[in-house]
């Protein structure tokens, strides 16, 4: 059905709800209209801008009943999505219909909960497992000020149940008996894959899914072993049994889990039928399959996957470890061959990362595959389960860098910094896809401590040949009279090396160079800079404890005259939106660290004979 203006779905019942007052107006018969009519116009839009739309299907019914039960206002009920993908129909209902046509757009409608959008959302952190948390803080805050009659919700899938922080935070839950925090548990039995560990079969026991009588008003389980009530299993699908579920747990006004049976990409058979993940991030798909219009390209991620799995081969030892995203990281090639040497861990990056060390003190070769922002909550499994112990732990990241739809908290733009603190880890970041493979096995072999690559969320561009190695890094461009090193970190030595081409054009000599080890420095990349007047850096990460900032520092204590200039990424959280966008934004592309270079030369680089527009733009954003 397409609407009255011929542009999307008809939506003639949603149309009218732009409010949680509007949805609990309207009789209960015209809720199963209702929910198609969302189902429609997810579809349609989502198909149009990507995003995640398995997981929002899957949750209409849930999500109806939420704002039906509960009086989700500032200064009312509050509602805690976790990991926040799964937040659209929240959305929909909160007056936010016209904003999906900018969905993940730069200057659009984030992806994920925002406060800028709405007073009802709460939770911008895209990392899962952390909604329990922030509720039995809430509830204790609530408690504290006498608002007893305020509940917290909050939404939380299975997989987000598999990270360590929604246990730690059920422990506290449970001790707190006069606290009214509802947790809606969506149990659709997946993450991306089938949700893995013993914590997925309980579930199953609870759902009574595996042959077994329902846990029922006298089971839960862990939950009720914890000291919180149990309520379920419910048809999540089932408005007005949600409803009822919701009701009699907020009258219990006790923390209380309600276990809703979901199927991710509910009600659209291209996502239901999907066996690898329900279609659960898409991008622009054709809605009548789910399937891109045009196949993309090798990508960084498929290039890992198919080296590791020929690593694979050649040294049993090598195993890899994944934190709910075989898929994603691409290891599906690997567990293919080697089933019983992948090791799913579920959302717990903080336990695959000491799970890997002791696969190291064990004798394997582990190789964590992650994403970069997902790191950053197992630093302190890196500093001290791995590196103190000096074992041989590989870790993987991938979508390093900015990342674009995801918004401020997938930018992996904090592993570059974090990881040189770590003594005795070494961290690359390969230009390239030949680079990767090369880089890869060079982590793999290495025996005295961990390692790490970081690699971007893009397509695979052409390789970049280098003229000549210098102990660890590649000289990509050499100009003996060049006055600028440009040193690019990752897929920025390309861009560096189209900078030193623009710049010639203008009578500016360069010399470009990729350091692929960028943690800790090596030794000739600091006498290959210190040979130079000027060094720029371009780095697709935090400005803070750069390679630049790094460099600068080592040039001053050898008392080297080298000035160093640093492009990066400024310290604060970037929005959504293009990831060429944001890059440009920062001037990290060609003509911007062109231009960063004309800004740092003495006389803006203008040398006689220069001639022609090279194309380097001049104005550039401050940092
Ligand atoms: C700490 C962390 N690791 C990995 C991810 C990537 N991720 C996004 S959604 C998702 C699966 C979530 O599964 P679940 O909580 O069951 O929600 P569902 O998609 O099934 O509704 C994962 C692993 C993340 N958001 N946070
Ligand atoms: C919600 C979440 O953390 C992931 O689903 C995220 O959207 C990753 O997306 P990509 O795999 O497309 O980078
Ligand atoms: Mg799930």
């Amino acid at each position: 059905m397409t609407g009255a203006n011929g542009a999307g779905p008809h939506t003639p019942l949603l149309d009218r709800v732009d409010s949680p007052a509007d949805l609990r107006a309207l009789p209960d018969a015209l809720l199963p209209d209702l929910a198609g009519q969302i189902r429609s116009f997810l579809i349609d839009r989502v198909c149009r801008t990507g995003g995640h739309l398995g997981p929002n299907l899957g949750v209409v019914e849930l999500t109806l009943a939420l704002h039906r039960v509960f009086d989700v206002r500032e200064g009312g009920d509050v509602l805690l999505f976790d990991t926040g993908h799964q937040s659209y129909v929240h959305k929909l209902l909160t007056g936010r219909r016209e904003g999906f046509d900018g969905l993940r757009a730069e200057g659009g409608m984030s992806g994920y909960p925002s406060r800028a959008e709405s007073g009802t959302d709460v939770i911008e952190n895209s990392h899962a497992s952390t909604a329990l948390s922030y509720a039995d803080g809430l509830a204790k805050a609530l408690a504290l000020r006498g608002e007893r009659r305020r509940r917290v919700v909050a939404l939380v899938g299975d997989g987000a149940l598999t990270g360590g922080m929604s246990l730690e935070a059920l422990n506290n839950l449970g001790a707190a008996p006069d606290r009214p925090v509802v947790v809606v548990l969506n149990d659709n039995g997946r993450s991306y894959s089938p949700t893995s560990g013993g914590l997925a079969a309980h579930l199953a026991r609870l759902r009574g899914s595996d042959g077994r009588e329902a846990a029922g008003e006298d089971g839960g389980g862990v939950f009720t072993a914890l000291g919180l009530a149990y309520l379920g299993p419910v048809d999540g699908h089932d408005t007005r049994a949600v409803e009822d579920a919701l009701r009699e747990a907020a009258a219990l006004g006790r923390p209380t889990v309600v276990h809703c049976v979901t199927g991710k990409g509910h009600g659209y058979p291209p996502a239901e039928r999907d066996r690898a993940d329900h279609l659960h991030t898409v991008g622009v798909v054709d809605p009548r399959t789910g399937r891109a219009r045009s196949p993309s390209g090798p990508s960084w991620t498929s290039v890992f996957g198919e080296e590791i799995a020929a690593i694979g081969a050649e040294r049993p030892d090598v195993v890899c470890v994944t934190a709910a995203m075989p898929g994603p990281t691409g290891l599906e090639a690997f567990a293919r061959r080697f089933p019983g040497r992948v090791f799913d861990v579920g959302i717990a990056e903080q336990h695959a990362v000491t799970s890997a060390a002791g696969l190291a003190l064990g004798g394997a070769r582990p190789v964590v595959a992650v994403y970069s922002t997902f790191l950053g909550r197992a630093f302190d499994q890196v500093l001290l389960d791995a590196a103190l112990h000096r074992l041989p732990v590989v870790l993987v990241l991938d979508r390093a860098g900015v990342t674009g739809p995801d918004g401020p908290s997938h930018h992996g733009m904090w592993d570059a910094a974090l990881l040189p603190v770590v003594p005795g880890l070494r961290l690359a970041a390969p230009r390239d896809c030949a680079a990767l493979r090369e880089l890869l096995r060079e982590a793999v072999d290495e025996d005295g401590g961990p390692t790490a690559l970081r690699y971007p969320k893009a397509s695979a561009g052409p390789d970049v040949p280098a003229q000549a190695r210098i102990g660890h890094c590649d000289l990509l461009r050499e100009d003996p009279a060049a006055d600028v090193l440009l040193l690019g970190v990752g897929p920025m030595a390309g861009a560096c090396l189209e900078a030193s081409r623009m710049l010639a054009a203008r009578g500016v000599r360069t010399s470009a160079a990729d350091p692929r080890w960028i943690a800790p420095l090596d030794n000739a990349l600091v006498e290959l800079a210190a040979a130079h007047p000027l060094v720029l850096t371009a780095e697709d990460a935090t400005a803070a404890n750069s390679l630049g900032a790094r460099l600068g520092q080592e040039l001053a204590r050898r008392g080297s005259a080298t000035r160093t200039v640093t492009l990066a990424l400024p310290p604060r959280f970037l929005p959504h939106g293009p990831r060429a966008g944001i890059l440009d934004e920062h001037g990290l592309d060609p003509a911007g660290i062109a231009a960063a270079v004309l800004d740092h030369l003495p006389h803006g680089g203008s040398r006689p004979g220069a001639s022609g527009h090279s194309g380097v733009r001049r104005e550039r954003s401050t940092p």
